[in-house]
């Protein structure tokens, strides 16, 4: 979800976060941003006594950390990113600017220096924007910084020393961490929080609005109007530009720009996010990464019988889509991954395309019979195989287990002392439905080469007496008594004719006063 539309804007954009910060990846993934990671190597030794302000410094070195590998990229593909983002945090006390510690007792110094006193925490951003033209680079570089004012408690030498033994001072501007037990060192914050831990993402999202939209409107089409910023000339065939990413075409070509695509783009983009997942799943990489070391991408190619050119940019997209984090030693699952991809707890089918694209639907011929739970998954039992089938229910199973409080709460269903769950499958929403209202029994009625299969399938905590599995088919066999009717799973891509008469055959069953609630598994959007 991307709540923050200006950064919509960078969907399709190649873009680069130049900082191997753990919490800026996290911080710029939750905000819906689809980056790769390429840390910077610049070496952040600016002398800081040249600097008029501490956040002078802070932004100077964002800036370099950014063109370093804005440079570097250019120069190992002859093809920048579209936008490289830096960022430095330092914390300022009394004059000082502290970074990183370089051991325990700098951690000691630096704490021990901010006891009982009020700090500033800045953080310097680069944004820059890159261009390769004839062999040459552009940049064009947007920077701020935001500064947060953080009140530290007076801290006992035996508390300093315990937090310094933990070990997380270490990677952290002024020696804390405030996400993390260093926020028990902290009685006040005035400013950003997420400044502090190292990005602050509300200047960020308001930089890239006035750099997209600077006549103020959010209107997806290229501004017109020509927008000067600060950006210096580069040696080595470097140029930076004054005008802003989407201005400098308008300018050049002197004529309004046609409306931008954005929506077509979208789906485009989405199109290749899901083929390298799903080809990610197939050749079965998360299983590879899973809880071992970080693996290199020629590893896993050589592990997999990739190739090493192709396998690197498939881990790379899965980067950049947040299935995987790169660093130094290799790639590895985030937890995400570990979590849904991989063979044992997989949202997708196993099929290698996307739910939804498989052909056919409803009752085929030749005696083919189709699960009712989701026509376009469990097909013609004589098409799949067993191993393709169960991956199939793994993942509708999976899924189902994802969203099935939240369509167990959705409604208050506290008054019904029996349900139904048609199409009910491995059970998964029954069980979440048994858990959340004690005295409700729930069965689930499905086709029985579906329910075959349902001791395989653990749900969500114990399994309960309150849920039992009745075997049939709901066009041709009479439906359970039942006070609640669900149809979460069943109404979706039916003909309207097929749709009806489901609808019909469960009214029939229902009794005066019963309810059916549906829902969009797709979008968990519930509707009764
Ligand atoms: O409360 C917190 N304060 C600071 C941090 C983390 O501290 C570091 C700051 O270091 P720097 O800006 O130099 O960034 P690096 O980690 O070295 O990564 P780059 O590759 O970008 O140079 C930063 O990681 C903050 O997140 C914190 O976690 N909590």
């Amino acid at each position: 979800m991307v709540l923050c539309p200006v950064i919509r804007k960078l969907l399709h954009k190649r873009v680069v976060l130049a900082s191997a910060s753990p919490r800026r990846q996290e911080i710029l993934r939750q905000a819906g941003l689809r980056f790769e990671v390429v840390p910077s190597r610049f070496k952040e030794t600016l002398p800081k006594a040249s600097f008029p302000t501490p956040p002078a410094y802070a932004v100077e070195t964002a800036k370099q950390k950014a063109l370093e590998v804005a440079r570097r990229m250019h120069q190992k593909d002859l093809r920048a990113p579209d936008v490289v983002i830096g960022a430095d945090t330092i914390v300022a006390v009394g004059g000082l600017i502290l970074e990183k510690p370089v051991d325990k007792q700098d951690a000691y110094s630096m704490l021990s220096r901010l006891s009982g006193k009020e700090h500033s925490v800045f953080t310097g951003v680069a944004i820059v924007h890159c261009c390769s033209r004839d062999g040459r680079l552009d940049t064009d570089v947007s920077e701020f910084y935001e500064e947060t004012r953080v009140q530290f408690s007076e801290l006992s030498e035996e508390l300093l020393w315990e937090y310094i033994d933990s070990g997380e001072p270490m990677d952290k501007a002024g020696g804390y961490g405030i996400q993390a037990l260093g926020g028990m060192l902290v009685e006040q914050v005035h400013g950003d929080f997420l400044n502090v831990v190292g990005f602050p993402l509300n200047r960020f999202c308001k930089k890239l609005a006035e750099l997209y939209y600077p006549s103020g409107r959010e209107d997806p089409r290229p501004a017109q109007s020509h927008q000067g910023r600060g950006g210096r000339a580069e040696d080595g065939g470097e140029r930076t530009q004054a005008a802003g990413p989407e201005e400098a075409v308008s300018n050049r070509t002197g004529h309004s720009p046609p409306p931008f695509p954005t929506g077509l783009l979208e789906l485009v983009d989405s199109f290749k996010a899901s083929k390298a997942l799903f080809t990610a799943c197939k050749l079965k990489v998360f299983d590879l990464l899973k809880d071992g070391a970080p693996l290199k991408a020629v590893d896993v190619a050589g592990k997999l019988g990739t190739s090493a050119c192709g396998t690197g940019r498939l881990l790379d997209a899965c980067v950049a889509l947040g299935f995987l984090q790169k660093t130094d030693r290799g790639y590895s699952n985030t937890e995400t991954a570990n979590l849904h991809l991989t063979s044992d707890g997989r949202v997708l089918p196993p099929t290698g395309r996307p739910r939804g694209m498989s052909v056919g639907r409803g009752r085929a011929g030749h005696g083919v019979r189709v699960c009712l739970s989701d026509p376009l998954l469990f097909q013609a039992s004589c098409a799949h195989s067993e191993e393709t089938r169960l991956g199939l229910l793994r993942a509708m199973h999976s899924l189902a287990k994802l969203t099935a409080r939240h369509v167990a709460t959705a409604f208050d269903l506290s008054r019904f002392a029996s349900a139904c769950d048609l199409g009910g499958c491995t059970g998964a929403l029954a069980h979440a439905l048994a858990r959340e209202y004690p005295r409700l029994r729930v069965t689930v009625f499905d086709l029985p080469e579906v329910l075959q299969h349902v001791a395989g399938f653990q749900p969500d905590g114990p399994r309960t007496e309150q849920v039992s599995f009745l075997p049939g088919d709901i066009f041709e066999d009479s439906l359970p008594e039942a006070d609640l009717y669900v149809v979460s799973r069943i109404l979706r891509d039916w003909p309207d004719g097929k749709v009806h008469e489901l609808l019909s055959r469960v009214a029939r069953a229902c009794k005066p006063g019963e309810a059916t609630a549906s829902t969009s598994l797709l979008q968990n959007l519930i509707f009764v």
